[in-house]
């Protein structure tokens, strides 16, 4: 097709100097190549992650830190059922409760007159509906902005440790030794990090202890099982792998990894829909053909809503550094060169996502480039969520909270307050992308919750 040799041009030529392929260290060779993405991110071969690299979040024990490919696949089979889609849907309940909260604080805001911080309110929200679907609760961050923005503002910073990490592990560990004063002092991000794995730590001592039961009861009254006393009783995993500690690291990722994305997309999309109104317009002239409460399964069919939401995950980028893999089995060729078994091959996902020949004008966001004939094969590079064998597990939970939260909130009518552009694009890669550093955030003024202004439809 002509996508293809387009594809191949950028590859070869106009967007990259040198390239597409560099040994960018002793032992790392890194691809841009859409064609070769599907052979370092493999489904069906062997592919080991760099011991090196999985230090970055510093969760060795996770699924997603488990650097041999068949350690991963075991844990990973274990959660695989619990993020399917029919596995996800029933918590649409639970999401439906949260919306409702979501929209008192709008209320709130509108009332006071005072701007709404979209990524500290997005940051509790889905920190609060990630930890329900693990343990069965959550700290209702949503209800308390104060809490939301030192959540969101603490992993923030330990992300930005996430190169110190990879390259001095050391001083973590070290530093973890410290008595909690002296750690509060000495490193304010880590010290709040360990507060926060300390709370994870908690809730896995109780699922542990709550033999007898295999669900969890929740405020409305419903019991339904929860992702750790599921793992807890699961016949995948080996006793080693339901430690205390070992499901602490695993609580550590998903809840991380689920609150620090999906957040990012909510605030992405929310800002391009208020700094594009002829976006917000063509969207909300979508939804007037859906009930007010439609279903995630209804939403899901608006080829619109649709498209806005592939945007903004495109803009969010997912793993933003070097996402490295290595083939432990089988030598490996890439035009003329051997890439010798065990050797790390990376690429990373702004070479894929900021294609100018799959995306023009690519750090514009444009949702009718999903509409048009080859968005089918722009969907097979997106590398928001990863690929391949370790693609992202949540992709079935993400969608179904942002296509249920974008199609409400965008009903609302907002003003912008000191936020521009740079407030949400890619500026620093910290393992996911992260804008201008002196950024207060996306902040809106509320002006109405109740009704959209060009749509006839009210609420309830
Ligand atoms: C828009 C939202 C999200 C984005 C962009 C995203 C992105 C990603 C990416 C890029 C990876 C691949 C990491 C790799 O290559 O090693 C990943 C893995 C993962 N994600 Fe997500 N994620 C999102 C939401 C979620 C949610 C809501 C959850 C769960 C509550 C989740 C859980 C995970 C887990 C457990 C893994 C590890 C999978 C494995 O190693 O097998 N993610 N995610």
């Amino acid at each position: 097709s002509s996508l293809t040799n387009s594809r191949t041009k950028t590859a070869r030529g106009n967007v990259l100097i040198y390239g597409p392929i560099i040994r960018v260290s002793p032992h790392e060779v890194h691809i841009v190549d859409l064609e070769f993405l599907d052979t370092i991110y493999s489904s069906s071969k062997a592919r080991n992650k760099d011991p090196w690299r999985v230090k970055t979040l510093d969760v060795a024990q996770s699924v997603g830190d488990s650097a041999d490919h068949e350690l991963h696949r075991r844990r990973r089979a274990s959660l695989v059922p619990f993020f399917s889609k029919p596995a996800v849907s029933k918590i649409e309940r639970v999401i439906k409760q949260k919306l409702y909260s979501l929209h008192d604080v709008f209320d709130v805001y509108k009332f006071e007159g005072r701007p709404i911080n979209l990524c500290d309110l997005y940051f509790g929200f889905t920190q609060d509906i990630v930890k329900n679907y693990c343990f069965g609760h959550d700290e209702e961050l949503i209800s308390d902005m104060g809490r939301a923005k030192q959540a969101r503002n603490q992993l923030t910073t330990f992300m930005m440790h996430s190169h110190i990490n990879v390259h001095f592990g050391w001083i973590n560990r070290t530093l973890r030794k410290l008595p909690a004063a002296m750690l509060k002092f000495a490193s304010p991000g880590l010290y709040e990090f360990q507060s926060f794995a300390k709370k994870l730590f908690g809730l896995i001592l109780l699922v542990l202890d709550e033999q007898n039961k295999t669900t969890a009861n929740r405020s409305d009254g419903h019991a339904i099982p929860t992702l750790f006393h599921e793992l807890r009783d699961s016949n995948l995993l080996p006793a080693g792998d339901k430690t205390a500690t070992r499901l602490l690291n695993e609580a550590i990722l998903i809840v991380t990894a689920g609150s620090e994305s999906l957040h990012k997309s909510l605030f992405i999309i929310h800002y391009h829909l208020l700094d594009n109104p002829d976006v917000l317009r063509k969207l909300r002239a979508e939804l007037r053909l859906v009930a007010i409460d439609a279903s995630w399964n209804d939403l899901e069919r608006l080829p619109y809503l649709t498209a806005v939401i592939a945007e903004g995950n495109r803009l969010n980028f997912g793993l933003t550094g070097r996402n490295s893999r290595n083939a432990p089995h089988e030598d490996l060729k890439y035009g003329e060169y051997v890439i010798p078994a065990g050797t790390p091959m990376s690429t990373m996902s702004m070479f894929v996502n900021c294609n100018e020949e799959l995306y023009p004008d690519p750090w514009t966001f444009r949702p009718e480039r999903w509409l048009d004939g080859v968005a089918n094969e722009r969907r097979k590079f997106m590398m928001s969520f990863g690929k391949g064998a370790r693609r992202c597990l949540g992709v079935n939970l993400a969608h179904m909270i942002m296509y249920k939260t974008i199609a409400k909130v965008s009903t609302y009518n907002l003003d912008l307050y000191q936020t521009d552009a740079r407030d949400v694009i890619f500026l620093h890669e910290y393992m996911t992308a992260q804008p201008r550093l002196d950024s207060k955030g996306v902040r809106a003024v509320v002006k109405d919750t109740r009704y959209m202004d060009d749509c006839n439809k009210g609420f309830h």
